[in-house]
């Protein structure tokens, strides 16, 4: 009794604790410490699925079927046709021997010697033979064409999002239902295309087979059609309840399915390797997964009874259905409404309307299934193609669009706000500067004041609210996107580490193909030389060759600083006559930093150069330097008249000298 109680205090202390930071109980795997997840895409529609009636699936399904025809058709035209008609044609020669199967029995069972009767049955043997043979060849044909299909359709729907995401409107990408979408529509609806068109073919291939059989029995006697049906309808009901019941768990196991896979992410990817040993996460991870884990097992194995309960109940409906029949057509025989032969080829019509059936049925779930998420995926394409601006197309003729003046006067921004989708306080309120041609002009400003927003503003990439960017008399937002991204090169703060040879990763696609064993490109050599990338490429084991990607055979890592130099190269060998550069040297070492900047002062030479940095002893020499804060400008001049105005620049600037002339930093001016 006393032990029974202790017991009952420890369980209490222990659910204490669970509640707490103590670990969960083994038992119930939503009392987790990892935080609470909404519905994932791949799931997203189980609910509505699961909600879904067989009627309703009925009424909606020549929606999805013409539209997974309408795609096979534009992804091939031939493989659809030869897809439809095989199987139309396969249906046909189906009907065809059962009918012929008539004569073979009517023959079989005629009075006389049975040498004879065999005798009599030979052409309808040959008649089914063929037919059977033909069925045969003529569905295999359908299942080559089919096959043949799959790979079309997916390559047309995946070039459709990418065609749509690479160009649509960059605010798109900061915007998170579009994201929501596209993840949806990338990892689950992409991949239902092609299996949506799979399944609307099985249900044209059942409905066929199902005519076939019925047609059949129309033409042996009327009464045969509702036979078909009560034997077909207990399979076909047992088939749609244990898909049902699988979709039910699935449903339910939502949370602990994607609570698996994101600790199987944190377990096996290369970027949290080092975390999960330096913090020695392993127990924690490995225990989490198996509580999940167990889970998801009991669950399944109550699955896995229940269909065997459902199936079980099918069959042995199906089999009271198929005595119904049997009765059924004894009956017929004895009122002698059916002759025998008529009969036997009855029952062979039947089981093979049955199989076409549950086939049918089973092909109308899945097809309706996948449908959903197909339908998800056409709605992002056709939001996606909604924001692609119309300066991102080719132009129809080549003078809607100005060019940029090749040897303009000057850059002007004038008046420009801007509010990121989504947000409720603008990151650019009013902005105007001002880039003469060959000037390095600077942009300041505390974390968060605008800087990169108004580079990127200045680079063609996001477009103004109001207001307007001008190269001498012609506003960017005329131009062909095209066109402004190829006369601004951009050094961004965050750069992508692209998978690629190193000599890829500065040429970015551009510029003459090289061939092993030719010398190297000489505006390579020159943009490695300005950046210092080439002392990077220097070490690595195939030079300008060598993959910088670990997770292929061969591949080198570089590091932080190393990355950021060939991002600065890349920015020097696109030779265009405005330079960007956000935060170049923040990965750098002092050394290289100073170089960098000696650089891009050289660089400049003719060209102009719009500098973001926060490394204001960097600034002192730029033309001219724009304070920005909260999205304004509120100081601008050069490094002399911004220290003399002794506002922003100043404090910031006599901050940064004082921490390295050992002064106290918070006390400003030492
Ligand atoms: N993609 C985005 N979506 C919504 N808001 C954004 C986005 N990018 C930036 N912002 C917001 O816009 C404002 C300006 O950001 P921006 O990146 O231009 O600042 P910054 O001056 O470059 O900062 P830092 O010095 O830290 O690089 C910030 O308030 C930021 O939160």
């Amino acid at each position: 009794m006393g032990a029974r109680r202790r017991t009952a205090g420890r369980s209490r202390l222990l659910a204490r604790r669970r509640r707490g930071s103590g670990p969960a109980a083994p038992d119930d795997p939503f009392e987790s410490r990892l935080p609470e997840l909404t519905a994932h895409i791949w799931h997203a529609k189980d609910g509505e699925l699961a909600e879904t009636g067989m009627g309703t699936m009925a009424r909606r399904l020549p929606a999805v079927i013409a539209r997974a025809a309408g795609l096979a058709w534009r992804a091939s035209r031939a493989d659809t046709a030869a897809t439809i008609s095989l199987n139309l044609a396969a249906g046909l020669f189906t009907a065809f021997g059962l009918l012929a199967t008539t004569g073979v029995l009517t023959a079989l069972f005629s009075a006389g010697p049975t040498p004879d009767r065999v005798r009599d049955a030979l052409p309808s043997l040959a008649l089914v033979a063929g037919s059977v043979a033909l069925r045969s060849g003529l569905q295999a044909a359908a299942g080559w064409t089919q096959a043949r299909l799959q790979p079309q359709v997916q390559r047309l729907v995946e070039l459709r999002l990418y065609e749509a995401t690479t160009a649509a409107d960059l605010t798109a990408l900061d915007d998170s239902t579009f994201l929501d979408d596209l993840q949806r529509a990338q990892t689950r609806g992409m991949n239902a295309a092609p299996q949506v068109v799979q399944h609307a073919v099985d249900v044209l291939t059942g409905a066929v087979g199902m005519i076939a059989a019925a047609g059949t029995l129309g033409v042996l006697h009327p009464l045969l059609l509702p036979l078909l049906l009560l034997t077909a309808v207990p399979e076909g009901w047992a088939s749609v309840r244990s898909a049902r019941m699988r979709y039910a768990t699935m449903l339910a196991l939502v949370g602990v399915a994607r609570r698996k896979w994101i600790l199987s992410d944190l377990m096996t990817e290369r970027r949290h390797a080092a975390e999960v040993r330096s913090f020695t996460m392993r127990p924690f991870l490995l225990g989490e997964y198996d509580r999940f884990a167990a889970h998801q097992r009991r669950v399944e194995l109550g699955l896995a009874r229940r269909q065997t309960y459902a199936k079980l109940t099918g069959d042995v409906l199906k089999g009271v259905a198929t005595a119904g029949v049997y009765v059924a057509l004894g009956l017929m025989l004895w009122q002698g409404w059916v002759p025998l032969a008529v009969a036997g080829t009855a029952v062979l019509a039947i089981r093979s309307g049955q199989t076409s059936l549950v086939n049918l049925v089973f092909a109308v779930n899945q097809c309706y299934e996948e449908g959903l998420y197909f339908g998800d995926y056409l709605a992002f394409c056709d939001a996606a193609e909604a924001r692609v601006p119309q300066r991102a197309l080719p132009p129809p003729d080549t003078d809607s669009h100005p060019a940029l003046p090749a040897d303009f006067a000057r850059i002007e921004v004038r008046d420009v706000t801007f509010t990121y989708p989504g947000s409720d306080a603008p990151s650019l309120r009013g902005v105007s500067l001002e880039l003469r041609r060959g000037e390095v002009v600077a942009l300041v400003g505390e974390n968060g004041s605008g800087k990169t927003t108004l580079s990127r503003i200045m680079g063609g990439l996001y477009e103004p609210d109001a207001g307007e960017v001008r190269w001498d008399d012609v506003a960017l937002t005329d131009v062909l996107q095209a066109e402004v991204w190829s006369r601004v090169a951009v050094i961004a703060q965050e750069y992508t580490h692209w998978p690629m040879t190193a000599r890829q990763n500065i040429t970015m696609g551009r510029g003459p193909e090289h061939r092993p064993g030719e010398p190297e490109d000489p505006a390579v050599l020159a943009a490695a030389r300005a950046s210092g990338a080439e002392e990077v490429v220097a070490d690595l084991a195939r030079g300008y060759d060598t993959l910088l990607d670990r997770r292929f055979q061969g591949g080198a890592e570089l590091s932080g600083g190393q990355w950021q130099r060939l991002a600065v190269a890349r920015g020097f060998y696109r030779d265009a006559p405005l330079l960007i550069c956000d935060e170049p040297t923040a990965s750098l070492d002092a050394r290289a930093e100073h170089l960098l900047f000696d650089r891009i002062r050289d660089h400049a030479a003719g060209r102009t150069v719009l500098l973001i940095t926060h490394r204001l002893a960097s600034v002192r020499y730029a033309d001219r330097i724009y304070v920005l804060e909260h999205g304004k400008v509120i100081e601008e001049g050069d490094h002399t008249t911004l220290m003399a105005a002794g506002g922003l620049y100043a404090d910031l600037y006599n901050l940064q000298a004082s921490a390295y002339q050992g002064g106290d930093p918070l006390g400003g001016h030492s």
